[in-house]
């Protein structure tokens, strides 16, 4: 596993990213869980200049129970932690050094689905905490955009890998996943979150 800084701003904006953070096999166990929980991703239904729309990725939510974090209008049903997930969620709260409770999981089944220039709601995490996020199936570019320089990165998140957005990343970078003709090969993405309890 090696270890990149992608971003480490005067601002405080950090993001780190870790290739083959999962080993191959852990990847396929992890890959054949959330296979099976497939029938439990939907569309969500998202509010875009003023009208309803399904979202171009298919999300489904894991979590602590009794937990709440709502995005962009969307309050979700959060699923009980299945191992494998557990599992990664447990290693990655030990190279961020805080705990996770909530995990959005993001399935990209072709290169035509995305998702938008955004940053993520910080106001329901625990102050100070990363957003983890870790890559599995096809490869596809990520980018972070500065929102007052407009300065970007393009990190090319392999499957496997941890990309950690932490300090002051959301409130001066958005991100996006965009569109990728030509790619056919499913990828799932899943940003562990430490949502305040009772938020
Ligand atoms: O799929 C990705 O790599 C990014 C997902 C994301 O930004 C989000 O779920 O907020
Ligand atoms: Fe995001």
């Amino acid at each position: 596993m090696s270890q990149v800084r992608i971003i480490d701003d005067s601002d405080g904006a950090i993001v780190e990213y870790f290739s083959e953070f999962l080993a191959p096999g852990d990847r396929s166990a992890l890959l054949a869980e959330l296979a099976q929980a497939r029938d439990r991703f939907d569309r969500d239904r998202v509010l875009m200049y003023g009208k309803t729309i399904d979202s171009p990725r298919m999300v489904c939510a894991f979590g602590d129970d009794g937990l709440h974090y709502r995005y962009a209008g969307v309050d979700r049903t959060t699923h009980p932690w299945p191992p494998q997930l557990r599992a990664a969620r447990d290693r990655i709260a030990a190279v961020c050094g805080h705990p996770f409770n909530y995990a959005l999981v993001n399935l990209y089944q072709t290169g035509d689905d995305y998702i938008g220039w955004h940053a993520d709601k910080v106001s329901d995490l625990v102050a100070g905490s990363s957003i983890a996020s870790l890559s599995l199936g096809a490869v596809r570019p990520f980018q972070l955009r500065h929102k007052s320089s407009s300065a970007t990165h393009e990190v090319m998140l392999a499957s496997g890998s941890l990309l950690v957005m932490r300090g002051t990343c959301q409130q001066f970078y958005k991100h996006s996943l965009p569109r990728r003709r030509g790619v056919t090969e499913p990828r799932f993405n899943i940003t562990f979150r430490h949502v305040r309890s009772g938020g």
